[in-house]
């Protein structure tokens, strides 16, 4: 099994390119199903999940073109899928098991033939997320849906018909199923207490590309106007906000100089306005943000995590890190994952002084952490352990390793390139 190892020390100096969007591309390549035609869809970073994504498609009869000269390298990274030849309406326990976002094909798959059965996805390490909103949404759309034998099985007659959702509490995944069903209902769909994340901005500009009638996408109530069919399109993905977080993280701690290219800032307001909290200088400029710690060593942060606009759960563990060796302490509340502190054990071993009681985390600075060897548990904990890996006295070797490839694309080259002594090894 591969694991990466950091000697800690050095400060992040440089520039760095962010990817697309591991939450975007996912939702996106899902909704091409809907198109009658071949969408093509670039920006896609290279990551396990779009691969995952992409067999997923390529097993219900879609046609998948990579552009492998290109994938991973930045901007003109694409996959042209062509939906014309879907034949199949199961998505498979051996696939939706290795990534929840499987069970978006739902939504496309039954607006689009009338019927789907997608394995449930079950629980992981951060919480047991279940997908009753999911299922609920669906049933507010006229579709008949059964749990049976770990399989959510949904069918309509004919078309799904528009309705008011209502969700019972703000779910990213849950929005995005029924927003995308919603797109080939008959008539309008109003989906109220809907998620407002930059990511089910991109999907709407994705499928309205389509043809699709949304307003309101980024809002907590979105209309949408059903159409009859959708069609070919071509679509960026819009940049990585957490990967973007993770690297301004990374300076903040080191106490270094950090730019980033082809960021999305206006995504990255709470977790920018942290960052300055932390005392680092933040400069925003288009698609560029630098961060300056002017080599400070960054005080302790509290931190909420909440829906956006609020903190993003996506960035709890990187904070925590960075609060490890802060100045001062920080009080974490994560409010959307149940079991999202996994990470704590092991920052422990480096030398971490962290409290937790229930959701709350209670994290004092401490001068020097130690290197160790730990164990990546998910893959924002995976990221966490090598930032404290950057700071680190010595050597840490971080294992289990494949979540980070879940949702980060060439990450020890991406942190080399700023200066950082980090390897993959065998
Ligand atoms: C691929 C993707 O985009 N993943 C993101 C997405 O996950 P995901 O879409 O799975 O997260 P949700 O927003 O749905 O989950 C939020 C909360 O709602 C609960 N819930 C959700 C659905 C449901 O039917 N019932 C229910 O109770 C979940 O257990 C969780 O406690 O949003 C999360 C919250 O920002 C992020 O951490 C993930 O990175
Ligand atoms: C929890 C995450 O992703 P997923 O929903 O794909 O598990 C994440 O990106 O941190």
């Amino acid at each position: 099994m591969q694991k990466i190892v950091v000697e800690g020390g050095a400060v992040l100096n440089g520039e760095v390119p962010i990817s697309g969007a591991k939450n975007a591309v996912l939702p996106i390549l899902c909704a091409t199903l809907l198109a009658d035609e071949p969408v093509e869809i670039s920006n896609v970073p290279h990551l396990h999940d779009v691969v995952t994504t992409t067999k997923l498609l390529a097993g219900l009869g879609a046609g998948i073109t990579i552009d492998q000269g290109t994938i991973g390298k930045g901007s003109e990274s694409g996959v042209v899928v062509d939906p014309r030849a879907v034949n199949s309406h199961i998505a498979p326990y051996e696939l939706v098991k290795t990534m929840r976002a499987s069970v978006l094909v739902l939504g496309p798959l039954l607006a689009k033939f009338g019927d789907a059965e997608v394995s449930l996805p079950g629980g992981c390490a951060i919480g047991s997320r279940p997908v009753d909103l999911h299922i609920k949404g669906m049933q507010a759309l006229g579709a008949d849906v059964s749990v049976d034998h770990g399989f959510i099985k949904a069918s309509v007659n004919g078309r799904l018909r528009g309705g008011r959702v209502t969700f019972d509490m703000v779910s990213v995944g849950a929005t995005e199923n029924v927003l995308m069903a919603a797109c080939l209902a008959q008539g309008e769909s109003v989906l109220e207490n809907a998620a407002m994340e930059p990511e089910i901005v991109d999907l709407a500009d994705c499928l309205i590309a389509m043809g699709a009638k949304i307003e309101g996408a980024g809002n907590g109530r979105i209309h949408v106007q059903g159409v009859e069919r959708l069609h070919g399109a071509r679509h960026a993905v819009l940049a990585d906000r957490i990967e973007a977080g993770t690297f301004l993280v990374a300076a903040a701690m080191t106490g270094g100089r950090v730019t980033l290219r082809n960021a999305h800032p206006a995504s990255m307001d709470a977790v920018l306005a942290k960052l300055v909290e932390a005392g680092a200088e933040v400069i925003v400029g288009g698609d560029r943000i630098t961060l300056d710690m002017h080599g400070k060593r960054p005080r302790a942060v509290d931190i909420n995590t909440a829906p956006h606009p609020g903190f993003p759960t996506d960035m709890q563990a990187q904070f925590m890190a960075m609060n490890c060796i802060a100045e001062g302490a920080g009080v974490i509340r994560e409010t959307i994952f149940e079991n999202r502190y996994m990470h704590v054990q092991e920052l422990q071993r480096l030398g971490a002084d962290i409290k937790v009681d229930g959701h709350t985390a209670i994290v004092r600075g401490v001068e020097q952490l130690t290197g160790a060897p730990v164990m990546a548990t998910d893959l924002r904990a995976s990221a966490s352990l090598i930032l404290a890996g950057l700071v680190a006295d010595g050597e840490t070797v971080i294992d289990r390793i494949y979540h980070l490839d879940r949702g980060y694309e060439n990450i020890e080259e991406k942190f080399a390139g700023l200066g950082a002594t980090i390897r993959r090894i065998d």
